[in-house]
């Protein structure tokens, strides 16, 4: 007997009911925390005065309830969104799965709501009908706002086994719905739909270094983002001193990624550009294609040594000084001596300077000595001759002319705005042309590509901080003895203690305390972090990975020693000359073979249609490469419109304005060669936000409802890597596409005709 359309509606109104009855039970216990959290850090604010103790217990209280609050508010959206029906014999209860953790303190802490990164969340992922891991039923739960809007359910029976198990889908209805939504310009977490290839990846060790190989759209990004999440939910412990580093290609692609961690309730990663990884700078000036490629080329490595190397020099044949109405002499000899010694102690030039500088000294100091009369002095009188040699502004000026102090943007900007300089460092390691393209007499703003540069210069020139570490190290031992002696003092002496105080002492134990502190350190750590180029990361997430250079890869593995990286990319999609064609050949100087590949196959952003179009393409790129297979059809062709040059500004925003209003709402990018970003901005500028006009580099990472691309042979003729930028033009749109062709037909968009 066939169940009628009617008593199916009913169910799932009752269905409904339900959950609405427990996610409004979750919401009322989600309000109690935050008003006692609210209360606790009112009370606490109000708090004045008092011992420097009871400040710094304030101090950590504050913080610790502020955060809370902030995490219990980020979770407001879909707080609860999964339910699983185990069956019969099977340990668990029914469990609901939702943003954060939350339990009845009245029944012995009995789980209201679990975590989805926690163990006993994992089915809610994995299970299938085929290996259902004890789960009878799997339950998405959609709501809007606090209200439950419908569920879905899955029956993990074998009768279930061949449904959307072609692509092995798990909550197919709900991930279908989740991908049909309209895009806001800001990417959103994935959590109630995360798919089984990906819940592997996300869940893996954090040892080692991963590599996360997936075509567009396959979700690399959103995973590279619930990975930290989840890492610092698991290993939290490990990762809170040292932080988690999230690098991407750049700053627009970080603003469309940067509500996702806040929306799983974790603000404590730094995101960040390559450009924004050597701190006091931002580094976004322009460069040309050209210059990127050679500056992102390991032999820099050696340029570099070669021009600090350029810098420690000796005299031709001799330098004479004055010293108190005497000439001294540095000859040739005794400085290169100097020299020798100095380089053979391998420290870097900043620090190596003090054995040539004392060395100097010691040869300057003999000669003032012998003219003052050595048999007459004693060891006590010779000491004061060199400190007063030492002391001396012209000898300071001759050494330093030999061998000064350097800082890396010193170093390289003397060096492209010298041509001499640069043939010299450059010995055969760059061509006449290279050195041309490097050449800039000007002060040019700082770009992405001069940043690893930097870093480099900065390992070779050293920083002589000695006496910044010292005083560093004494204030943190300072801080330390201090925090003990607040637990001591509220341990040994409550009558000094006020009645408020205490209150805020209950949740001063000794271990939330000293958790406390350490993430306290954990959050001067991301700042400091940001601020301190030599600091080491506990783990490194990089996006569109592929897209860096040889240099970049070594001042991102000077961030992380212990080589605990993911790294997620496709290099199909690689658009930067200089960056990677295969991932064996980026990670082998550093890890040899000692990565682990994993694989993400099935395209959630374009749809089937759009992607037959870029497959083709993706074949010119290379036959052997495979593109993803697409999760759904949404019956729509990609269209392609022929314009004269001479009529596209004019034809432009009628093309665009249908867009808009096929997408209702939703966002239409317009990509192009770079050359024409300037007039198409002009043109579109009264657009609103909901467009935006783009090279294709910079779409990289994004997607959009709807996207124009207009002259596709242009931007293939605009790069050595032209046909992979046009795979990504073609790989952005969530719904709809359409070509404006204003030259030569592309041999792969043929079939578009
Ligand atoms: N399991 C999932 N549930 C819901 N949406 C998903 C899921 N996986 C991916 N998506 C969505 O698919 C789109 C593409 O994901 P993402 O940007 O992470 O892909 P990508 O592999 O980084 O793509 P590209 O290489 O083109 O930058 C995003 O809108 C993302 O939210």
């Amino acid at each position: 007997m066939s169940v009628s359309p009617d008593r199916e509606l009913d169910a799932l109104e009752q269905d409904v009911a339900l959950e609405q009855q427990y996610v409004t039970t979750l919401y009322r216990k989600l309000d109690t925390e935050r008003v006692d959290a609210q209360r606790r850090l009112d009370e606490t604010l109000r708090l004045t005065g008092g011992t420097p103790q009871a400040r710094t217990e304030r101090d950590v209280a504050t913080t610790l309830y502020t955060d809370r609050l902030s995490q219990l508010s980020s979770v407001e959206q879909g707080l609860c969104f999964g339910r699983l029906d185990f069956l019969p014999d099977h340990a668990e209860e029914t469990t609901y799965i939702g943003r954060l953790g939350l339990f009845d303190e009245d029944d012995d802490y009995r789980p209201l709501l679990v975590d989805w990164r926690a163990p006993v969340a994992r089915p809610f992922y994995l299970a299938t009908a085929a290996s259902p891991e004890g789960v009878r039923r799997r339950r998405h739960i959609r709501s809007l706002s606090r209200k439950v809007v419908g569920v879905d359910d899955e029956i993990l029976d074998l009768s279930a086994a061949d449904q959307g198990q072609d692509l092995g889908l798990a909550g197919e209805a709900a991930l279908l719905a989740a991908l049909e939504r309209r895009r806001t310009g800001e990417m959103s977490d994935i959590v109630a739909t995360i798919q089984a290839e990906q819940d592997r990846i996300i869940r893996a060790s954090p040892n080692g270094v991963l590599v996360v190989q997936g075509g567009p759209g396959t979700g690399k990004t959103a995973v590279a983002l619930h990975r930290a999440a989840y890492l610092l939910y698991t290993h939290r412990q490990q990762l809170t001193t040292r932080g988690v580093l999230v690098v991407g290609p750049n700053s627009t692609f970080l603003r469309y990624i940067g509500q996702v961690l806040p929306s799983l309730g974790e603000t404590g990663v730094l995101l960040a550009t390559i450009g924004q990884l050597y701190p006091g700078l931002d580094a976004a000036g322009p460069v040309t294609r050209e210059a990127a490629e050679i500056k992102g080329r390991p032999v820099m490595a050696d340029v570099l040594a070669n021009a600090v190397r350029d810098r420690q020099r000796v005299p031709e044949p001799v330098l004479e000084i004055e010293f108190e109405r005497e000439i001294l002499m540095l000859d040739r000899k005794t400085c290169t001596e100097a020299r020798t010694r100095a380089r053979r102690s391998r420290r870097p030039h900043n620090l190596a300077r003090r054995i040539f500088v004392s060395d100097l000294l010691d040869a300057l100091t003999r000669q003032a000595a012998r003219k003052l009369g050595e048999d007459l002095l004693d060891a006590r009188d010779v000491q004061d001759i060199r400190a007063e040699v030492a002391a001396d502004k012209n000898v300071a000026a001759a050494i330093n002319g030999l061998w000064p102090k350097l800082t890396p943007e010193i170093v390289l900007d003397e060096l492209f705005a010298d041509r001499e300089r640069l043939r010299s460092a450059a010995g055969k390691a760059l061509s006449d042309t290279d050195r041309e393209h490097l050449y800039s007499p000007t002060d040019a703003k700082w770009s992405p590509s001069d940043v690893p540069l930097l870093d480099e210069l900065a390992e070779l020139l050293g920083e002589d901080d000695t006496d910044a570490r010292a005083e560093a190290a004494r204030r943190e031992r300072e801080d330390r003895a201090y925090a003990e002696g607040v637990l001591d003092i509220l341990e040994q002496d409550e009558e000094i203690v006020d009645e408020e105080l205490l209150r805020v002492g209950d949740v001063l134990d000794a271990e939330l305390f000293a958790e406390r502190q350490q993430r306290r350190s954990e959050m001067t750590a991301a700042q400091r972090a940001a601020q301190d180029r030599t600091w080491t990361f506990g783990h490194v997430i990089v996006d569109e990975a592929q897209e860096l250079t040889a240099m970049d890869w070594r001042l991102l593995m000077r961030r992380s020693p212990n080589r605990s990286m993911t790294l997620v990319g496709d290099v199909a999609q690689t658009g930067a000359a200089g960056g990677a064609k295969s991932w064996g050949e980026v990670l082998s100087p550093y890890v040899a073979d000692r990565w682990r590949l994993e694989e993400l196959t099935v395209n959630y952003r374009t749809p089937a249609e759009i992607m037959a179009v870029a497959s083709r393409v993706l074949a010119d790129v290379n036959p052997e490469l495979e593109a993803p297979v697409s999760v759904r059809e949404t019956g729509f062709e990609p269209w392609l419109r022929a314009v004269a040059p001479a009529e596209l500004t004019a034809e432009l925003p009628g093309l665009v304005d249908a867009e808009l209003s096929a997408v209702d709402g939703g966002t239409v990018a317009v990509l192009c060669p770079s050359s024409l970003v300037p007039a198409l901005s002009e043109t579109l500028g009264e657009s609103g936000d909901r467009v935006s006009v783009m090279p294709v580099e910079r779409a990289k990472g994004l997607e959009f409802d709807s996207v124009l691309l207009v002259a596709p042979d242009e931007v293939v003729a605009e790069s050595p890597r032209g046909l992979n930028d046009l795979y990504v033009a073609l790989t952005r749109a969530t719904r709809r596409m359409g070509v404006v062709q204003t030259g030569d037909l592309v041999p792969a968009l043929r079939l578009m005709d």
